[in-house]
């Protein structure tokens, strides 16, 4: 099913476009993240200006999961630091502005959770404590929910979707928040052709609004003619940081994903940076 996409427009957006002045979106510095006292991520150092749109790129298990997390405060820093625009990530608090798309949905097992309201859940962070959705939130949740081509199945549970359905239904979360900084960790893993496409014009109109974009990705596929500049990790470091140039079309270390991101094991538990 090819999906219709509309333009994500500045009513899904809760931002003006900063300052040239304003801080980078993500400054990342010396960050060594370790598992079991295994370091995984290596002293990885880059900045990401607000607006760039970058894919971090790197064979499996190089760290690129363990880099996005640490950048958005999910798992901590055994050293080095993270800003996210301007502000350490521990003291980081405007979470409406950030827009992380999993690698797979972590919904608990037994909670029965329509597709709506997985979207919905994506608007949290900015609403206000206690208030109730308005006019707007819910014209942005179908908006999010048109955008994936996913309004015929809003009502149905996540847990009956395919894959690839899975993560429109993390995409059009991260959307329905209106951030203009988005983390999107393989969001094509397992999503059709025709549905890679749709998705591809979903990030460049993001991208034209002036959002951050960070990518993790296998290949870069439709989103080749947007990114401007690639991360390759190696081991948990840096091997390249510029433009993507060739970087994947002689990639052998790099393969695709499987088609069926429900068959995996869940993720551990990422919905929620830690907080003070
Ligand atoms: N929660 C965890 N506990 C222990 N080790 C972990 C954990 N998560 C990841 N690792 C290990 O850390 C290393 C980096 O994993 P990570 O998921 O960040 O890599 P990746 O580049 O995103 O891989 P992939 O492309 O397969 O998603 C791997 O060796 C992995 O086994």
């Amino acid at each position: 099913m090819s999906v219709e996409v509309s333009r994500v427009e500045s009513s899904a957006s809760a931002h003006d476009t900063p300052p040239s002045s304003a801080p980078p979106a993500f400054r990342v510095a010396d960050a060594v993240v370790e598992y079991d006292r295994k370091p995984v991520v290596r002293g990885v150092s880059f900045e990401i200006p607000h607006g760039e749109v970058v894919a971090v790129l790197g064979a499996n298990g190089s760290g690129k999961s363990t880099l996005m997390r640490a950048m958005l405060g999910v798992v901590p820093l055994a050293s080095g630091s993270v800003e996210i625009h301007g502000r350490p990530v521990r003291g980081f608090r405007d979470w409406g502005r950030i827009g992380y798309v999993p690698q797979r949905l972590s919904v608990g097992g037994g909670v029965p959770a329509t597709v709506r309201e997985v979207v919905a859940s994506g608007q949290v962070a900015r609403r206000r404590r206690w208030r109730r959705a308005s006019a707007a939130d819910r014209a942005a949740v179908e908006h999010a929910l048109e955008s994936v081509g996913l309004t015929d199945r809003a009502r149905d549970s996540v847990h009956e979707l395919s894959g690839g359905q899975q993560q429109r239904v993390l995409i059009a979360r991260a959307l329905a928040g209106g951030p203009d900084t988005f983390v999107m960790d393989e969001p094509m893993a397992g999503v059709d052709a025709a549905n890679q496409q749709a998705l591809a014009r979903t990030i460049a109109d993001l991208a034209r609004s002036g959002a951050t974009v960070v990518l993790v990705l296998h290949e870069l596929g439709p989103l080749a003619p947007l990114i401007e500049r690639a991360v390759m990790l190696s081991d948990g470091v840096v091997v390249h940081d510029g433009p993507p140039g060739g970087l994947l079309s002689s990639s052998p270390h790099l393969h695709p994903h499987t088609s069926d991101a429900a068959s995996l094991p869940a993720a551990p538990a990422l919905e929620v940076p830690l907080r003070d």
